[in-house]
């Protein structure tokens, strides 16, 4: 039986190994630093065996994937280019930023097997092997950054075994060109979120009127900035080039809008919001869920007994059935948000009313 090791087993690492034991007849291994994730990881049985030590971990292995932060991850290639790997191993990491992993990999002489650079576009503000699933890839794209010098072969046994496993849509790219455009798509976002909270923590700290306050634009906006700080570090470190590039335009374009505002040119401000929702409604749709599209709302409610029950009750009552109800752990104070998932469009419009006409706060974010 051929061996996949996954070396990190957090969010992206779990899903993978997740998917890897659901979904292929590989014998699916994990080793990660802490000994609780490997243990919570087998207890819930997301790999076949687990380990906290890298030699035995990774002997004999036909598919690496190093799933952990960006700095880790240059650091275990490392001790891995120390192994005498199977000649016909292939290597792949997970890591939001391509360009300098793949030349790190490139510089180990010693490294045995094929490296090839992965990045799945897909994720979350959570981390850690509790927020792992088996469906967090279907139907995101996922990237691989082959140099010209990977076989073909290789890159096609990768590519099929992730689509296999994980049902996302494999697709190729130079690793510099991936980090322009997730750069733009992904890394500033998050900076421009992280850099809002904490612009707003400010105020906040002599008027906590500030945090109270916000409500879905402000939340919607910064979820991201819950992330994890030292990923978020090792991002911005390994793709300096172009994010300092795309912090030279965001800063162009945010005078630009100081220009409008002060002098309140009113037709030109209209123009800069009609022009982003535009573009925003042109953005293709990512279906997610095994078949079914989503049709998803938010719904605030007070943290209090019985009101999950309210509000699936007052939906019975309009005999609206729900797909799925989660509750969202996102909030910071005492009332709650619940994630309701409907199976058709027509009931979404139908629950957001009977919810609304009940006095309920519901946000219908656009897919
Ligand atoms: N979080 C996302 O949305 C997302 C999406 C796509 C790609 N990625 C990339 O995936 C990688 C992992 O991110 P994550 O969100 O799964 O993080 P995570 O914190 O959920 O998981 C990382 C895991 O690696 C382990 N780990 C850390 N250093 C280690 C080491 N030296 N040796 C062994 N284990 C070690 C940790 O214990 C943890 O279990 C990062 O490189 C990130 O850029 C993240
Ligand atoms: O959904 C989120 O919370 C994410 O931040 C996921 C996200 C993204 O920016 O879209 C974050 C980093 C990854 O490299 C890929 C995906």
């Amino acid at each position: 039986m051929k061996k996949a090791v996954v070396l990190g087993i957090g969010l992206i690492g779990g899903s993978l190994a997740l998917c890897l034991k659901e979904n292929t007849t590989l014998d699916v291994h994990g080793f990660d630093a802490s000994e609780e994730s490997i243990r919570l990881a087998e207890a819930a049985g997301m790999i076949h065996r687990g380990h906290t030590e890298l030699k035995p971990a990774v002997e004999e292995a036909d598919f690496l994937f190093l799933a952990v932060p960006l700095g880790a991850a240059a650091r275990l290639l490392e001790q891995l280019a120390e192994f005498s790997l199977k000649p016909d191993c292939i290597i792949s990491d997970v890591g939001s930023t391509k360009g300098q992993i793949v030349q790190h990999a490139g510089r180990l002489k010693n490294l045995g097997g094929t490296f090839i650079g992965g990045h799945p576009m897909a994720g979350s503000h959570r981390s850690g092997v509790q927020a792992a699933h088996s469906l967090l890839f279907e139907n995101a794209y996922y990237v691989l950054t082959p140099v010209p010098e990977t076989p073909m072969s290789e890159v096609q046994k990768l590519s099929r075994l992730l689509e296999e496993a994980t049902r996302a849509r494999l697709v190729i790219m130079a690793p510099d060109h991936h980090d322009r455009v997730v750069g733009a798509i992904s890394h500033l976002p998050h900076i421009v979120a992280a850099g809002l909270v904490n612009q707003v923590a400010g105020y906040n700290e002599s008027n906590e009127w500030f945090f109270r306050l916000a409500a879905g634009g402000f939340r919607d906006l910064t979820r991201v900035a819950s992330s994890h700080p030292v990923m978020w570090r090792d991002i911005l470190l390994s793709n300096q080039k172009a994010v300092l590039h795309l912090l030279d335009d965001w800063v162009v374009e945010m005078k630009q809008v100081r220009e409008l505002v002060s002098k309140g040119d009113a037709e030109e401000i209209e123009m800069f919001f009609r022009q982003a929702k535009e573009a925003r409604e042109g953005l293709p749709e990512r279906k997610k869920g095994a078949i079914l599209p989503e049709y998803e709302c938010y719904v605030d409610v007070p943290d209090a007994p019985g009101e999950i029950a309210k509000v699936a009750h007052l939906l019975g009552m309009e005999g609206i059935s729900l797909r799925n109800i989660g509750v969202m752990e996102n909030r910071e104070d005492r009332a709650g948000v619940l994630r309701l998932v409907f199976h058709t469009g027509e009931q979404l419009e139908k629950a957001e009313a009977r919810l609304r006409a009940s006095g309920y706060q519901v946000f219908v974010l656009d897919s």
